[in-house]
């Protein structure tokens, strides 16, 4: 068989495991994620304020014009003239072209917000006062742009591909096409590389702002922001990385990624700067810093694994790892343009566990939230998630690689036996 996405599904064939991964799950996050976000930021701004009804989903003009010139610059920079990269062919012949800008648009952005924020000393905290309607415009709009990517997706593919019928409510949480397109730019690369990542940023230097304006000079917070926004330009060096990853070549633009990086970035992955505003970190200076050393180190650490990988298959195994030449193993795949050969590193990082990169993601994620321990769990919120999220991927991660590799996989996991962490998982 041809390494692709076999995509098919049998209702008369519906076994529980079925019935959850495709109804019950998607219905679930479907329906929790929406109130879910805009609970988060009610309750993350800590004050007796009256429960948003549902006129938030409406916005605010204001909310409005946050979220349309966040979403323009996002595209602007997707048509400037820049250089390109591409993505790993499709097994039906398509080769996604992306724009190799990122560490460009992310510095721009940066100095573009802090000119805003000069001109306008108020725009901070208006933003995070008004974060309740600017998560009920991203919910609507995240909502319908859904909508709008399964109908096309649908009826009016882009792509040669043909895939398997599945139910409507699993179609719209996966998405229909791998590497749709919109008025010129990738959708993916618009809506999680662009716009997630930057609001991501854009929001905790938001969050710091309010709260050096609110309250004064915080080094728990600055330091929670400092870590994250290390990690986002690490992100933008990375770019072209990323698009040789799990959500690129084999999830497809739906409710899981664009809703994920319209609403579910914003609102979980910024949650702990946010709610640093009304609960100024309680940690002392030095606490601040030392996390600050640790933190670094976990993010450096986090793309020293990332980018093993990267060497290894860029020089097609002929490299030196932590001073001695790679060890791998070599593999077969089909394809439907037949067999290829490739190789599986098994030293370095590679060789301590199948997704230790993972393994410095959280502790990244925990280094950020922990200045905020004094307030217990609710700093932790995007840490957690990532959590589960992440042992979700690991097991999403190596179907995909047993279904390509098959019993070279087998061979590949007695010979790096863990998962994630050595001897434990
Ligand atoms: N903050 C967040 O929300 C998240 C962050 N991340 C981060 O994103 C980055 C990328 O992570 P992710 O895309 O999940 O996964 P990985 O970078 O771990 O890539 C997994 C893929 O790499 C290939 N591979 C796996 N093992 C080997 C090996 N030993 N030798 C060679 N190739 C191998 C396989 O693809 P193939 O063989 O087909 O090329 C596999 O599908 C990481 O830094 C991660 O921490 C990831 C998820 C969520
Ligand atoms: C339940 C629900 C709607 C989930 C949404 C999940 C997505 C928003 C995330 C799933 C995978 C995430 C990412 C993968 C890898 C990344 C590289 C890292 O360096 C930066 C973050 C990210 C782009 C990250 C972003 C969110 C997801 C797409």
């Amino acid at each position: 068989m041809a390494w692709s996405i076999q995509d098919g599904f049998h209702p008369k064939e519906l076994t529980p495991g079925d019935a959850i991964r495709y109804y019950v799950f998607p219905c679930f996050l479907v329906l929790v994620c929406t109130p879910g976000s805009l609970f988060l930021l009610w309750f993350g701004q800590g004050k007796d304020r009256p429960a948003p009804d549902a006129s938030v989903f409406l916005g605010s003009s204001f909310a409005w014009t946050v979220v349309a010139v966040t979403l323009a610059w996002a595209y602007a920079f997707l048509r400037i003239p820049s250089a390109k990269c591409h993505g790993p062919t499709t097994y039906f012949g398509q080769t996604p072209e992306y724009q190799a800008n990122g560490v460009l648009y992310f510095w721009a952005s940066l100095i573009a917000f802090v000119f805003c924020c000069a001109l306008w000393p108020d725009l901070p905290v208006s933003i995070y006062e008004e974060m309740p309607y600017i998560m009920g415009s991203l919910n609507s709009f995240a909502l319908l742009f859904c909508v709008l990517l399964l109908v096309r997706g649908k009826y009016w593919p882009q792509s040669k591909e043909r895939i398997g019928k599945f139910p409507l409510i699993y179609e719209y949480y996966r998405g229909m096409e791998l590497h749709p397109r919109i008025f010129g730019v990738d959708i993916k690369q618009l809506i999680i590389c662009r716009f997630g990542m930057i609001a991501w940023e854009l929001l905790n230097l938001t969050y710091l702002f309010a709260g050096l304006r609110l309250h004064s000079y915080n080094a728990g917070f600055l330091v929670s922001v400092l870590l994250q926004s290390i990690y986002l330009a690490k992100f933008f060096w990375w770019e072209a990385g990323y698009f040789d990853t799990l959500d690129i070549i084999y999830d497809r633009a739906g409710f899981y990624l664009c809703y994920g990086c319209l609403v579910f970035v914003p609102s979980i992955y910024a949650f702990s700067s946010y709610y640093f505003v009304a609960h100024p970190p309680l940690v002392s200076d030095v606490t601040a810093w030392v996390v600050f050393g640790l933190g670094i180190a976990f993010v450096l650490l986090n793309y020293k694994v990332d980018y093993e990988k990267q060497v290894f298959k860029n020089t097609g195994g002929k490299c030196e790892i932590w001073g001695k030449p790679a060890r791998y193993l070599e593999v077969e795949y089909s394809t439907t343009s037949g067999v290829k050969r490739s190789k599986l590193l098994t030293s370095g990082f590679w060789g301590m566990s199948r997704h230790f990169n993972y393994v410095f993601e959280l502790l990244a994620a925990y280094s950020w939230a922990v200045v905020g321990i004094h307030y217990g769990a609710w700093p932790f919120l995007y840490s957690t998630i990532l959590t589960i999220l992440l042992v979700q991927r690991i097991f999403r991660d190596e179907e995909k690689c047993s279904k390509k590799y098959g019993k070279y996989w087998d061979q590949y996991c007695k010979r790096v036996p863990y998962r994630l962490i050595p001897g434990v998982f």
